[in-house]
């Protein structure tokens, strides 16, 4: 039998798992009322030919911040097309384009005056996007709201000249999405002022609001009297403690779904959820470590290898044994600490301060927040 045939053919829980797809929007999203509206409020501008004011959604991973100014998108878009208006809305991923030139020249692109993505100057591409918005010859002009999601990374990649250029052009509201509250650190206080964004801010889910969500999607994508009320509540509870990422909940139920389907088991049980919050979390955590470069790899090492000793690991211990590790590459005293601040926040590792008594001062410790066996997987292929 054709393999492909045979895993076609073969018994399911599921209906379908385009539902589970974070890509996937939802016709409704429960529980972002107000923030859909709050968008709406400030869009609703472009109807009357007036430039939306620039707005700045914050909220911590999956909290619909997407899916919000999607489907608020959609809906202008509607509106606008029904009302024969020239309103344009392009939502931009800053990890695909995360310069002011390829920002740029993809507006140019989608708005229908390609520009190469290399090759010219910058101030080339400044000059055709903004050729963009002379009047056409029946004197409309075209609205423009650019949706910059993931902010933070074009302005830490690029600095903020694309906030200053899109600020700078008639015509032209933005719209940032942004995980982090402080993202503004990377904006120099000229291109602040002109910025003058509205906020809106998307609070995580919690247990209750997870399971509303949950349940919708369950019902699309599992087969009848696959997945328990208990189960869902399951899922939400632990979502709700992962800081009410709607998307965590779902790649909980669907992994719980896939075990269920790898044993042939009929149902979703709370043991499959356990299973699948060990997978999804043990996948998340190598694949932070693999993508580290690989000076961070070598501080990571350090600690693992200390840890393993049983050493309590002090800035000073852990700078004299990576020095040993990375001979000749070792970096400055101060940019390991920078990397230690680095893996911190990544939730590799912790640091605590403790005094050492009167007079003896204060020290740093340093301990593993991971596995050592999975830094070891993680780091087996690295050259
Ligand atoms: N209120 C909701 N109703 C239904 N599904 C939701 C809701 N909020 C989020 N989701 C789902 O959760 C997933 C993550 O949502 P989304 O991408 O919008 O979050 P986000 O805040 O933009 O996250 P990130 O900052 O990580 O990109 C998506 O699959 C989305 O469909």
């Amino acid at each position: 039998m054709n393999i492909f045939q045979k895993l076609d053919e073969k018994e399911t829980i599921f209906k379908t798992k385009e539902y589970l797809d974070h890509r996937f929007i939802p016709e409704t999203l429960p529980h972002r009322n107000e923030q859909i509206e709050s968008i709406a409020k400030y869009w609703v501008e472009a109807l009357n030919n007036i430039t939306p004011p620039d707005i700045t959604l914050y909220g911590k991973t999956g909290t619909g911040k997407t899916s919000a100014t999607l489907y608020a998108k959609k809906q202008l878009e509607e509106i606008a097309s029904e009302r024969n208006l020239n309103i344009r809305i392009e939502y931009l991923r800053c990890t695909d384009f995360n310069t002011e030139y390829q920002i740029l020249a993809q507006l140019c692109q989608k708005l229908g005056k390609p520009v190469p993505f290399r090759g010219w100057t910058k101030a080339e591409v400044v000059n055709t996007f903004r050729s963009l918005f002379t009047k056409n010859v029946l004197g409309k002009d075209m609205i423009l709201i650019v949706i910059l999601d993931e902010i933070d990374v074009v302005l830490k990649n690029d600095g903020d000249s694309i906030l200053y250029t899109l600020t700078r052009t008639d015509n032209v509201a933005i719209t940032s999405i942004s995980n982090y509250v402080d993202f503004k650190k990377f904006i120099k206080p000229k291109v602040k002022s002109s910025l003058r964004d509205r906020e809106i801010v998307f609070p995580p889910y919690n247990a209750a609001q997870l399971q509303d969500i949950l349940k919708e999607r369950s019902q699309l994508s599992f087969k009848e009297g696959v997945i328990s009320s208990g189960v869902l509540s399951y899922c939400a509870a632990l979502a709700a403690k992962e800081e009410g990422d709607a998307r965590y909940a779902l790649d909980l139920l669907k992994t719980s779904g896939e075990i269920a389907d790898e044993i042939g088991a009929s149902e979703v049980n709370r043991n499959f959820v356990e299973e699948a919050k060990d997978r999804i979390e043990h996948n998340k955590i190598y694949d932070v470590i693999v993508t580290l470069p690989i000076q961070q790899q070598r501080v990571l090492e350090t600690i693992k290898d200390l840890t393993e000793k049983k050493k309590e690991i002090t800035s000073g211990k852990l700078y004299e044994s990576y020095q040993k590790l990375a001979k000749s590459d070792a970096v400055s005293y101060r940019r390991l600490f920078d990397f230690v601040n680095e893996l911190e926040m990544l939730g590799l590792i912790s640091t605590n301060t403790i005094s050492r008594g009167r007079g003896r001062g204060r020290t740093n410790i340093i301990t593993l927040q991971c596995d050592t066996d999975l830094i070891d997987k993680a780091l087996q292929f690295k050259t």
